[in-house]
């Protein structure tokens, strides 16, 4: 049995403010004696196979979402009645998000309610916006319920205060506490002058060098690994979020993407929002989503790291180049003279692939409004019948 303690469910996450107090308190004492009791799928009353429970997201699909209860993992979809509530993206549940449901042994469960977030991370969500309706656009939540957020930043590499310093505004914004990680410290010889100048800047806030190859750094993150907590990470692609979780969980859970070789194709991360549940008890939250907070710096900064190749582009004989054989490319004449690094090229040309998984991303998410609105209209025409289609 998963004791739903695991996964944060302490009583404190049970009060919601708009919830009938009695209501939660008969909830409450249900599923804290059932939890007591020890609760086993065979509690599940036998004539529905259904019966009421408290969850939390784990992953977020198109259409679908994966919630940890008490009785095990299950896919549930939005209630009819809550989708004709819903008004915002906000509501929607998100990975983290606390969440009452009617379970379902037997197939499908439902998600009745969606508990009041203690953290978020959001951000707009432009796909709806036309000009004149501003109140269009919504904000979208991919992340909830978090403790920590660790913000990630390689030392080796294009290391940057000022994109440090934003990270920990968004995260104190969030109503998370944010926590510096320098990574890849094996590769530097000295980063004592980068530690210091960092620490000096972000007052209030731990400031940890880490190698998570090397092993380095990471009893000092101990702190902040405690059961039941949840931490997301943060940071620009690269900086080695993945290598980390895997070394704190003590195995391979998250796919490490050595840089990719070939320039031509873009990387296939994984779409699937996800909250993890490492054997320690503490929780990863670390979704597409979260990479694009870091994606968003990296847009603004490309021109300004990368100025040097963008100025060649200026000098290819074609205006529309793609810098891959045409005659007169800049760029290629550069790498044959040796100005221009082969691997500051295929990076370069790595970063601005994820800079267009975030503009197709935008895509996707039209595709997920229609679909909602069609539900939505759907639930209507339910409810004005009674229930039936
Ligand atoms: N030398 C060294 N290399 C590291 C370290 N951590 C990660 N790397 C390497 O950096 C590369 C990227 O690591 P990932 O863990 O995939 O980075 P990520 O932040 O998860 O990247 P995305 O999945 O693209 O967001 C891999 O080749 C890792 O092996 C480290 O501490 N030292
Ligand atoms: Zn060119």
């Amino acid at each position: 049995m998963i004791d739903l303690k695991d996964y944060g469910l302490i009583k404190d996450y049970y009060i919601d403010d708009d919830m009938n107090k009695d209501t939660v308190n008969s909830f409450q004492d249900g599923l804290c004696r059932n939890l007591e009791n020890g609760m086993h799928k065979s509690d599940v009353d036998r004539e529905s196979h259904q019966s009421i429970l408290y969850g939390r997201v784990t992953q977020v699909h198109r259409e679908m979402y994966k919630v940890i209860t008490p009785n095990g993992e299950c896919n549930a979809k939005l209630k009819g009645s809550l989708l004709n509530q819903v008004v915002s993206a906000e509501e929607f549940p998100a990975v983290g998000d606390f969440i009452l449901l009617k379970y379902n042994e037997q197939g499908e469960s439902q998600i009745l309610k969606v508990c009041k977030r203690r953290s978020k991370f959001s951000r707009p969500d432009y796909s709806g916006h036309a000009a004149g309706y501003a109140k269009t656009i919504l904000e979208q939540v991919v992340a909830a319920n978090f403790d920590y957020v660790f913000i990630l930043a390689s030392l080796n590499y294009d290391f940057n205060i000022n994109r440090i310093l934003r990270y920990i505004t968004v995260a104190w914004e969030s109503g998370g506490i944010p926590v510096v990680i320098l990574t890849k410290a094996d590769l530097v010889e000295d980063y004592s002058e980068q530690l210091s100048r960092l620490k000096n800047q972000a007052i209030g806030v731990d400031v940890i060098a880490v190698s998570a190859v090397a092993g380095m750094g990471l009893d000092q993150l101990r702190e902040y690994l405690i059961p039941g907590k949840t931490i997301v990470f943060l940071g620009s692609s690269g900086v080695g979020k993945s290598t980390l979780v895997n070394a704190l969980a003590g195995e391979d859970i998250m796919k490490v993407n050595s840089i990719r070789e070939d320039d031509s194709k873009g990387r296939h991360t994984t779409t699937h929002r996800q909250l993890i549940r490492l054997d320690s008890g503490v929780m990863i939250i670390d979704t597409p989503g979260m990479r694009e907070l870091g994606m968003w710096d990296i847009k603004e900064g490309l021109g300004e790291a990368f100025s040097d190749i963008e100025d060649l582009f200026l000098q290819c004989k074609f205006s529309d180049c793609t810098h891959r054989s045409e005659p007169g490319c800049a760029v290629l004449a550069a790498i044959e003279e040796g100005t221009l690094e082969q691997k500051r090229w295929k990076n370069y040309l790595q970063i601005k692939n994820e800079a267009k998984y975030t503009q197709d991303k935008a895509a996707y998410l039209k595709d997920k409004k229609e679909f909602f609105k069609k539900i939505n209209k759907d639930a209507k025409v339910r409810y004005k019948n009674g229930g039936k289609r």
